[in-house]
Formats: structure tokens, C-alpha cells, sequence
């Protein structure tokens, strides 16, 4: 049978290019770019997509997410993910993804001819002389030249604000703790702290993410310490500026002229600053050109539906990055890893202290991160089917599970192997295995004991003490019930102690069959297994 196409809910304006992408690439999508605005019945019809492509009016608050029941990615054809709710998408185990670059010149160009409005007073210039009052000597300038402009936050669209003043000949000084002293050099920029940035700059201009260390960065006290007749420039996002310390800043004259696209409530119906001379105000145009949206639009399809068709992850903000290719060729072992993970969930019932992960040989040059991130969903399934991949790791962390991860170099007779050893506070557990040429993942020792077992759906663990007639007893119990069995493998530590079994079987093992098996009184352990394969 065909698998069903996956589907994507566009809930807000995006540029066709996207439809089209998703549909040329096999995706459903319904297109209802109004619904962003609409939580309620978002909310409704939210459980039927797979995918959710967004900008910046719909909300993906754990609300809605709780009713996300089949979602699988949230992608925003933008930059700031500050209206999605990473952490709780996290432990939905949903993907949310962005566009880092495809606005980022847009948005800077913005940038500066807000700082050229303001400077100019462009738009109150055009709105008098449109009404025929010519009122040459009303709007007096001030030159960029030469003027110190303030960059807050000197990343991809800070980057390019300080290239383009750097180019009308201003001084450029910065504010970013992660900008080294190099890329400054090469932007051209000095790098400073904050206090010596607001003291300094004739024009602050800011470009760094809405977060609780950047909140309120323009609040009272920090406008009070910039220079007197500083004109501020706000295309990030609302709540990095105090509204209301800024209008008292402005009715008092200290600040000159704010340029703002972004505002704490949007969309802004209404807002303290709305109406005042000296603000200049854009209604979140930032990334609003054309050819933003087509970048935009183009990267989002194309990265969801790659997710959603072959698991590639790109740009994703709560998961590492798996290329096509790596996702093909890691196949393989990232559902080894899983499997792993899942025997070694299976054993136990214990809490987990520790999950200690060995990657031997060649597996140990792929993508750890994704590995490591399977491994951990396979164990904690065992306990909440609900998890998967992204969420593992935040549950892991939530509970207090310690992950480390070793890389070797090829040490035995395998090409690679993983293995995984899991520590609770009365035993540890390990589990390794490997992918033969033809993909077929397989355990190939449990608790030190090497075994040779294919990974199936319904498999059976058993343990016994080594002594003769074990294995006979355990193949007539599931032949008289009908169980039958595929793949049978043992093995044992030494000749007279602890001995393995692992079975294969075409169907799932009855639990009366389990009873039966431990009311022989000769396995220690009778644990039936099951595997997504
Ligand atoms: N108005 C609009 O339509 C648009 C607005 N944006 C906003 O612009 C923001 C910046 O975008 P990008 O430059 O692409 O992001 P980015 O991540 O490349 O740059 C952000 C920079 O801020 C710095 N930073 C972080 N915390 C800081 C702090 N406490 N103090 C000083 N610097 C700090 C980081 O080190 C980084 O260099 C986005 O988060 C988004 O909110 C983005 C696109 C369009
Ligand atoms: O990319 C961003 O961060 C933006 O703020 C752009 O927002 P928008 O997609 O125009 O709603």
C-alpha cells in the first residue's frame, strides 16, 4: 500500500512558491494564511497536519500543541522563533525549524532606511508636502556621515547593518558578547560594552532575538544613560524597548527620533508611541521585499518536506542537523540505535541513572547527536511510547539521566558497532550491535555475551543457567502454543554459567505462553520484546 502523503497547514501569508513546493514534492497542503490569527480553530483542525508552516502571527503556544496530535514540525519561513514555544515543542517531540538567512538583507536594508527616515524625517516630509503645504524650513536634518552608530547585536542582520553604514562612511561601534575581535575587524566595527555604546552612539540600532537577557535591553534606566538627541532604530522584535520610558524620553526631547517596526502587542492597533512627531513606525515589514519572501518560502517548503519525506533535518532549533545524504546512509544505524535503546529499555524497570554511549569504528565518524538522540528515545519508549528523538534528550535531562558518549577507533572483528550501557543504582546493562552490508541491523551481545540476533517486531529475551535441555524445552513450549520462530540465537558467558536466548517470532507471545515458559522453573528471566522495525 502507498503511504499516505504527509500534511502540511500553511496558518499564514506565505509566498505560493511554498504551496508549490510542497505539492511538486508530494506534500498535502491546505493554504488558510488568515488562520494564524484565528487560535481558536487553529486549535480545532491543528491534529490533522503533520506539518505547520508559519511567520510570525500564528502562536505555537503548548496549548495548541497539545492538541497538535500528529504534528510532526513546526517551520518558520522567517528568522525569530520567539512565537513558537521551543521548549514545550521540544517535548511534544516536535521539530521546529527556521530560515536564518533568507530576510536577513532585507531586514537590514530596513534597518537603514528607518535610520535614514528618522535622520531626515522622511515620512512627515512626504505626508506635508503630499498635502500641499510645502513647510521647507519645518524639516531639518541631520547628516549619517561621520555620526556613530550603535549596534546591538552584531549577528547575520547586525552583520550586514554594520557593513552598509561602514559604507556611508559612519562610525560603527558594537555590542555583542559573542562577536570575536576577528569578525569585528573584518565587519570594520569596534567592539564595545553596552554602557560605553549608549554613552557614544549618535543612532542605536538593534538586532538581537527577543529573550529573557534581551527583554526590555532599552528599558528606563539604560535610555537614561544614552546620549542626548540619540535617534533609535527597532527592527528586531517588540519588548526590547520599554514603550512607555521611551515616550517620556521623547516628550522630554533626551531622545530625538525613534524608528520602529516591531512593537511589544502586534498586531498594534494602538500604542503609546503612535501619533508622536518623532517616530517613524512600519507595521513589521522587516522582511517584507519580495525576494525575502521568495527565500523564505522556498527554504521552509523545501526543508519541511525533506523532514517530512526522507528525515533530513535542516535549521532545525531543537534537533542537530541530518543531511539527506547522511539520513540515507545513517538509516540504518539510527534505527540500530533505536533498537538498542529499546532492549535496553525493555530490561529494565529500574530508574535510569546513566546511558553511557560507544561508537566503535566507522559509525563513530557519523552524526553522534542523532545517534545519541535515538538511543535515548529507544530506552525512554520503553517507559512513554510518546517519546521520540527530540523530545528524548529533554526528558533524559528532566529525569536527571546522565548521556556520555565515547568515539573509538575499529578494536575487534566488526567494521563498527555501538554500544550502549545503561546504569541504574543496582546494576548496569549493555546492549551493542551493528548493520551487516545489507542494512539489517543486529544485536550482537547482550550483558558481555555475544549473540547474533536479527531485530524483528515480536522477539522473546530469555536467561537461564547453562545446563543441558533448556533450549529443547523452550522450543516445544512455543511450537505446542503455535509460536513460531524465525530467528533463534544463544549464547553464553562460559560452559555452566549465565546463558542467553533470543528469539525472533512471527507473532507476538501470548502472555499464558510466558507463564507456561516461567513455570518451568528454568529461565531466570522470560521477557518478551517488541521493536518498530
Ligand atoms: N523586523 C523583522 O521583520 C525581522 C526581525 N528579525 C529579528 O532580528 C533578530 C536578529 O536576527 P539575526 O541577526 O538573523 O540573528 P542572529 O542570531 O544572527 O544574531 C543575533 C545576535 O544577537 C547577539 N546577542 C544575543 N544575545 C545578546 C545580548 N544579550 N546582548 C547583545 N547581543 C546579543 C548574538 O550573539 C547574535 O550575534 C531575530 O531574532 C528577529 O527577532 C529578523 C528578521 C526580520
Ligand atoms: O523573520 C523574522 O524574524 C521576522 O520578524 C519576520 O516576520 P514576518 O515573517 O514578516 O511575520
Amino acid at each position: 500500500m502507498k503511504p499516505m502523503a504527509p500534511r502540511v497547514l500553511v496558518s499564514d501569508e506565505l509566498s505560493e512558491t511554498a504551496v508549490q513546493i510542497f505539492r511538486d514534492r508530494g506534500v498535502e497542503v491546505d493554504y488558510m494564511p488568515k488562520l494564524g490569527k484565528d487560535k481558536e480553530k487553529l486549535a480545532e483542525i491543528i491534529h490533522q497536519y503533520d506539518g505547520l508552516a508559519i511567520r510570525s502571527a500564528t502562536k505555537v503556544t503548548e496549548k495548541l500543541l497539545e492538541n497538535a496530535t500528529n504534528l510532526k514540525v513546526v517551520g518558520r519561513a522567517g528568522i525569530g522563533v520567539d512565537n513558537v514555544d521551543i521548549p514545550a515543542a521540544s517535548k511534544k517531540g516536535v521539530i521546529v525549524m527556521n530560515t536564518p538567512f533568507g530576510n536577513s538583507v532585507t531586514t537590514a536594508e530596513h534597518a537603514i532606511a528607518m535610520m535614514f527616515a528618522i535622520a531626515r524625517q522622511l515620512p512627515e516630509a512626504s505626508a506635508s508636502t503630499h498635502a500641499g503645504k510645502w513647510e521647507k524650513s519645518k524639516f531639518m536634518g541631520v547628516e549619517l556621515f561621520n555620526k556613530t552608530l550603535g549596534v546591538i547585536g552584531a549577528g547575520n542582520i547586525g552583520g550586514i547593518v554594520c557593513d552598509r553604514a561602514v559604507g556611508l562612511k559612519m562610525k560603527v561601534i558594537a555590542f555583542d558578547p559573542f562577536l570575536s575581535e576577528e569578525r569585528a575587524k573584518q565587519l570594520g566595527v569596534t567592539k564595545v560594552e553596552l554602557d560605553e555604546l549608549l554613552a557614544k552612539a549618535d543612532f542605536i540600532t538593534l538586532h538581537v532575538p527577543l529573550t529573557d537577557k534581551t527583554r526590555n535591553i532599552l528599558g528606563r534606566e539604560n535610555l537614561a544613560k544614552t546620549k542626548p538627541g540619540v535617534r533609535i532604530i527597532n527592527c528586531a522584535r517588540g519588548g526590547l524597548i520599554d514603550e512607555a520610558a521611551l515616550k517620556d524620553a521623547l516628550d522630554s526631547g533626551h531622545v530625538a527620533g525613534a524608528a520602529l517596526d516591531v512593537f511589544e502587542v502586534e498586531p498594534a492597533t494602538e500604542n503609546v508611541l503612535f501619533g508622536h512627531p518623532n517616530v517613524v513606525a512600519t507595521p513589521h515589514l522587516g522582511a517584507s521585499t519580495t525576494e525575502a519572501q521568495e527565500n523564505v518560502a522556498l527554504q521552509v517548503a523545501e526543508q519541511m518536506s525533506d523532514y517530512l519525506l526522507t528525515g533530513a533535518v535542516t535549521n532545525a532549533l531543537n534537533m542537530p542537523n541530518v543531511t539527506a545524504e547522511q539520513a540515507q546512509v545513517m538509516g540504518p544505524w539510527i534505527k540500530l540505535a533505536g533498537h538498542i535503546g529499546s532492549l535496553i529499555g525493555q530490561m529494565t524497570d529500574e530508574p535510569i541513572k546513566a546511558i553511557n554511549i560507544l561508537y566503535d569504528g566507522a559509525v563513530s565518524e557519523m552524526n553522534l547527536a542523532a545517534l545519541n538522540q535515538a538511543v535515548i528515545a529507544g530506552v525512554l519508549k520503553a517507559q512513554n511510547p510518546d517519546v521520540n528523538p527530540v523530545s528524548a534528550p529533554v526528558i533524559a535531562k528532566d529525569k536527571g539521566i546522565q548521556i556520555s558518549t565515547t568515539k573509538q577507533d575499529k578494536s575487534g572483528t566488526f567494521d563498527a558497532y555501538i554500544k550502549v550501557t545503561m546504569v541504574t543504582d543496582a546494576r548496569e546493562r549493555s546492549v551493542a550491535g551493528t548493520c551487516f552490508s545489507d542494512g539489517k541491523p543486529r544485536f550482537i551481545q547482550i550483558k558481555g555475551i555475544n549473540i547474533d540476533a536479527e531485530v524483528g517486531e515480536h522477539m522473546l529475551y530469555t536467561t537461564n543457567n547453562d545446563v543441558p535441555g533448556i533450549i529443547g524445552n523452550l522450543g516445544s513450549i512455543l511450537g505446542e502454543n503455535g509460536v513460531n520462530i524465525a530467528n533463534f540465537t544463544l549464547g553464553r558467558a562460559a560452559v555452566g554459567q549465565d546463558a542467553i536466548a533470543v528469539l525472533y517470532l512471527d507473532q507476538a507471545i501470548p502472555a499464558d505462553v510466558v507463564t507456561k515458559l516461567e513455570a518451568t522453573g528454568k529461565f531466570n528471566q522470560v521477557k518478551p520484546l517488541r521493536f518498530d522495525v
